[in-house]
């Protein structure tokens, strides 16, 4: 199986020496031609500091050549993924697509493979690649396992077998839309937690935010079609004790900015910002209650201070769980 990698950051470039690794061949494309001449030529990429890309991966800023492979892996944010699609065009062909991004386009409410599938009507709905996993995990060759969702039990078993590597253990599941939900909502709680953490609220409240956004994660996902599930699993439950809990996350970092009251470098990729306003959208025009979502969606906006989402939060109604 021939693969192509599109996005050179961090993740793409990860799963591309997981891939080199065992001798697969794998392209990565990048639009930045400073970027892919750092990886062919210096074999280095600022973004995996200190790791050596072996030289099975072959880097291009020729999208025409990286589209020859069988199987594309995307991995630009998932609010660039629409101008990858506008600039990938009808040019995929009968490649074998797998989404790689975490978050809910700010636009359209969708989530990736829902977008993807808006933009290719009648094409061949693309797999999702998601779960617990830091790409500098990734790229040292760390044990991992992670969920690939694919609706086609045939095509997803191929991908199993071509992705999986002797660290990289792949496990199926047929519930695209749960598997790219679950991704999406963890970040969303990574900066609640963060948020909480920083702002000195103790581990007990942050405890309760990952139960109780686990909970909104379900919702929203059932919602969309998902099944609950999938919510347990690595894309779900895995994701988020992951990105909730460490401070290699950039949306867990995010939010301890937030809730220390510290600036944060604009440049990271922090998916979960837009995936809370997104979501937050989506709850609203659907009456459904996702109070943990909107409150992060209203500190990413400046909306709100971390004592008012947490005073917000505290003097909702008292229920059942
Ligand atoms: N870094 C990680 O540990 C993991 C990241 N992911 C997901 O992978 C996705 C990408 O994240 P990272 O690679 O970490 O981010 P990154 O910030 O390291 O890299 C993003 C790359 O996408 C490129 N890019 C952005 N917009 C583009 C466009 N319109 N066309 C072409 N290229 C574009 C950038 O130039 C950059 O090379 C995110 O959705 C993230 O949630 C998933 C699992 C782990
Ligand atoms: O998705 C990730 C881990 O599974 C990476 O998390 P961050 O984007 O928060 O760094």
């Amino acid at each position: 199986m021939t693969v192509s990698v599109f996005g050179a950051g961090a993740f793409g470039t990860a799963l591309a020496i997981a891939l080199a690794r065992e001798d697969r061949p794998v392209t990565i494309w990048g639009r930045d031609p400073y970027a892919v001449s750092r990886i062919r030529d210096h074999r280095s990429s600022p973004r995996l500091p200190g790791i050596r890309i072996p030289t099975r991966v072959t880097a291009t800023a020729n999208l025409d050549r990286a589209l020859e492979a069988e199987t594309l892996l995307i991995t630009v944010p998932a609010q660039s993924l629409h101008q990858l699609l506008d600039r990938i065009g009808n040019r995929a062909g009968h490649a074998r697509v797998v989404l790689c991004c975490k978050g809910i386009d700010m636009e359209s409410g969708l989530g990736v493979s829902s977008l993807w599938a808006k933009a290719r009507p009648g094409g061949t709905p693309p797999a999702v690649l998601t779960g617990p996993s830091f790409a500098n995990d990734i790229a040292q060759g760390l044990p991992t396992a992670l969920t690939l969702a694919c609706s086609s039990e045939e095509t997803g078993q191929a991908l199993q077998k071509g992705l999986s590597t002797s660290v990289l253990r792949l496990y199926t599941t047929t519930d695209t839309i749960g598997a790219e939900l679950g991704g999406a909502m963890k970040n969303v709680m990574a900066i609640a937690c963060g948020a909480c953490i920083g702002a000195g609220l103790g581990d007990s409240a942050r405890a309760a935010l990952m139960t109780r956004g686990f909970a909104e994660m379900t919702r929203l996902a059932t919602h969309m079609g998902a099944r609950a599930e999938t919510m347990a699993g690595l894309s779900g439950l895995g994701d988020l004790v992951l990105t909730c809990t460490s401070e290699q996350s950039r949306n867990f970092r995010f939010g301890l900015s937030l809730g220390r009251g510290e600036d944060f470098d604009p440049s990271v990729t922090v998916e979960g910002a837009a995936t809370a306003r997104a979501a937050a959208r989506v709850a609203r025009e659907n009456g459904l209650p996702l109070p943990i979502t909107a409150a992060v969606a209203e500190l990413t906006t400046g909306d709100l201070t971390v004592r008012d989402a947490m005073d917000q939060l505290l003097s909702r109604p008292l229920k059942e769980e």
